[in-house]
């Protein structure tokens, strides 16, 4: 449950019983063949394995490394979080739960928690900040179509963290029949493993591809947005002990770093505890969490994953901050050169990926996860780049 010093189980005692549940539950599922075997049935339903293609023009535009895309924004309902959702659906059945809760920011975890719930024929239950209602609407909308409840939480920043948190106070008065689908790599163990585990066959499917597709090479670099961590260690947890792939998060760096309005937790915070774990946190010096800022609803958290924590302890992976408009100016690129609308969490990945390709050579390979896809921003973008 420790990944080093971080990780851990910082709760209240009315959690520790049904967290120990949770862990043998998901223990005995990942030991179990039979559980693997229904995930992997699941995945003409997903879209898997999801592509993995060079983008030639944003190659060119960069200057330097050869760029692939994993295209996990092909995934049905839109992102990465589809792979998570229905895993945990699986493993909510095994523990006989019969509602399901989540937290949500940019509406793509709520969507695939909430077509999980309909596929499985579960209760749901989303809690989502009145922020996030307002700013990622296309999303509520598909939620309660969907058939789920969607409850705008009003306390604090209402965005993601104030959901996370009201989600936690709901599961704490429910646990007998309600399962709390934690949609990122954050919360106290076993969320952070279970999470990056359902979201590893991101990272398992790139390197299978990328070898398939250059003769057995590895690629010299990965790069991902990092919000609560869910894509990020899912794509480099399968990479973590191939040394020559550099593995680089993109964080919410907002109005700047230097600014009180951003959520570039592990580039600008410290360690702490925070929503029932040991990681970075952005904190003043009493260990209050700021309130953040990020033109994109999923990256717009104080908190990070342990194991994103961990890795930038040791220097295992590197994190670079990208500004509103430098996500502004990715979501641009990617869908002006490769004609692909990328979410605006995805956006900061491709800023720093072709920054980062611009400082290497054209015989070597970067790789960048595409987390989800635009469709839910394109209000937002119009606003902000008006002249677009
Ligand atoms: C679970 C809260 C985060 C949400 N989304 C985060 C997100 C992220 C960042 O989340 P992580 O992968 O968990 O760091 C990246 N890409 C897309 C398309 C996202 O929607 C959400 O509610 O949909």
């Amino acid at each position: 449950s420790r990944f080093g010093d971080f990780g851990g189980q910082y709760v209240p005692e009315a959690l520790h019983a049904c967290l120990r549940e949770l862990e043998a539950g998901f223990d005995e599922a990942v030991a179990d063949p039979k559980f693997w075997e229904e995930f992997r049935s699941l995945y003409s339903y997903i879209g898997r394995p999801s592509s993995l293609h060079k983008a030639d023009r944003l190659t060119e535009y960069c200057g330097g490394a050869q760029i692939w895309l994993k295209r996990e924004d092909l995934n049905h309902t839109g992102s990465h979080k589809i792979n998570n959702a229905l895993a945990q659906l699986l493993l909510a059945k095994r523990l006989g739960k019969t509602e399901i809760i989540a937290e949500t920011g940019a509406g793509q975890h709520g969507v695939a928690t909430a077509t999980a719930c309909a596929k499985f024929g579960l209760k749901c239950t989303v809690f989502m900040g009145a922020e996030d209602v307002r700013r990622q609407a296309l999303n509520v909308f598909r939620m309660r179509i969907l058939g789920a409840k969607v409850v705008a939480v009003t306390n604090g920043t209402r965005t993601l963290r104030d959901a996370t948190s009201e989600a936690f106070r709901f599961w704490v008065t429910n646990l007998k029949t309600t399962y709390y689908v934690v949609g990122s790599a954050i919360g106290p163990h076993p969320y952070p493993t279970l999470v990056r585990t359902f979201q590893s066959v991101i990272g398992q499917e790139t390197k299978k591809q990328f070898a398939e597709l250059n003769n057995g090479k590895l690629p010299d670099a990965v790069v991902a947005c990092v919000g609560g961590g869910s894509n990020s260690t899912g794509m480099f947890s399968p990479f973590e002990k191939d040394l020559s792939v550099k593995l680089l998060g993109v964080e919410a760096g907002g109005d700047g770093i230097d600014t009180e309005h951003h959520s570039a937790t592990l580039t600008a915070g410290r360690p702490g505890v925070f929503h029932g774990v040991k990681t970075y946190v952005l904190q003043d010096q009493d260990g209050q969490v700021h309130d953040t800022h990020s033109v994109s609803a999923g990256l717009d958290y104080p908190g990070v994953g342990p194991e994103l924590a961990f890795w930038k302890s040791t220097g295992r992976a590197e994190f670079i901050a990208a500004s509103d408009a430098q996500a502004l100016e990715g979501f641009k690129l990617l869908s002006q050169l490769e004609g692909i609308i990328p979410a605006l969490e995805s956006s900061h990945a491709i800023y720093g990926a072709c920054e980062l390709a611009k400082k290497m050579r054209p015989d070597q390979h970067l790789v960048i996860n595409v987390s989800g896809r635009g469709d839910k921003d394109v209000q937002s973008v119009a606003e902000a780049l008006p002249k677009l």
